[in-house]
């Protein structure tokens, strides 16, 4: 197995008495695109920015590249891109600036920065927006740009913090399609998210964080394969009847959630589970048969759903 390029052991970080990274131990392999799926709070961007040398840690062992980025910072940020939460873009300078002056604080040359800048505006599809004011941008273009100006320095390895929060449908199936052609050109991609469909999309590999520490770690597939059944009846009587159906609805599936708006049944085999429900006598006002998600997973790791 090759060397991993970042490795964690015991790792922590409590700010005063709060502990919001609880000793997790995870590994990243070169090539892949690794996830931490969890919902606001739960201590993904503070790992993030322990990676990323921003943040020192309180406790554990983490490696970057073979380096300590606690203490090693520089050396590691140079092999780093990093696309932050929040867009900081340079407001003052035009699209194509943003990119080649950040390049100038890796101290890269102009006679590489140009043409380099010429190529990652062509990969985030900004070419037409070269010299067009940061502010004009769409929330999507921005995001794009940001991560444009993350690969400036070529970087093994991409961090990017809940990539496509606030984006609309379109922007983000696009913003997918860039992060997939990087992964599919051997960058590691660092992601985390909130949204169980970003992480299905795009982690091969991925960990479940809540309250700072990790619930389970495998492939989106392998979650839900241990976590969740094949399928998901969601059925809705009406807010008032849901409570009172649930026991009705006992030894339908394999087991059931409540949640404040529908009823979840779990079970391999949706449409014979709709049939048991209407042979029981019961009349969702709506139904529907879907596969298990990572959101499945979640709730039943922890009992509640990933976005509030
Ligand atoms: N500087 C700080 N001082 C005190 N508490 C902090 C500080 N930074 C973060 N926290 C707390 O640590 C916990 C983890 O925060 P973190 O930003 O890592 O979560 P997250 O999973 O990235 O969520 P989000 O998506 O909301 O950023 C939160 O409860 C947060 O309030």
């Amino acid at each position: 197995m090759t060397e991993p390029v970042i490795s964690a052991q015991g790792l922590r970080k409590e700010y005063g008495d709060f502990v919001a990274v609880d000793g997790i131990d995870f590994e990243v392999h070169p090539g892949e695109s690794f996830g931490l799926l969890g919902p606001n709070g739960a201590g993904k961007s503070t790992t993030m920015r322990m990676i990323g040398g921003t943040l020192d840690r309180t406790g554990g062992q983490l490696r970057v590249l073979g380096l300590d980025p606690g203490r090693q910072g520089p050396e590691v940020r140079a092999h780093l891109g990093v696309v932050p939460q929040q867009d900081n873009l340079d407001e003052e300078l035009r699209v194509r600036e943003n990119i080649v002056m950040y390049g100038r604080y890796f101290g890269l040359p102009r006679s590489y920065l140009g043409p380099k800048a010429d190529e990652l505006l062509a990969f985030a599809q900004l070419e037409a927006k070269a010299r067009e004011k940061v502010d004009n941008l769409s929330g999507g273009m921005k995001r794009r740009l940001t991560i444009a100006r993350g690969l400036v320095n070529e970087p093994r390895i991409l961090l990017l913090d809940e990539p496509t929060t606030g984006l609309d449908p379109q922007a983000r199936h696009v913003l997918w399609d860039r992060l997939f052609r990087l992964k599919e050109a051997g960058t590691t991609l660092v992601v985390t998210t909130h949204f169980m469909d970003e992480a299905e999309q795009l982690c091969d590999r991925l960990i479940v964080v809540d309250h700072g520490r990790i619930m389970a770690e495998g492939s989106p597939r392998q979650l839900i394969r241990e976590h969740s059944t094949r399928e998901v009846v969601e059925v809705r009587f009406g807010s008032q009847r849901n409570a009172q159906v649930v026991a009705d609805l006992e030894g339908v599936g394999t087991r059931n959630e409540v949640l404040p708006d529908r009823i979840l049944v779990y079970t391999d085999d949706g449409e014979a589970a709709l049939e048991e429900i209407s042979r029981r006598g019961l009349h969702p006002i709506t139904s529907l048969v879907r596969r298990s998600s990572l959101e499945d997973v979640f709730l039943r790791l922890t009992g509640r759903t990933l976005v509030d």
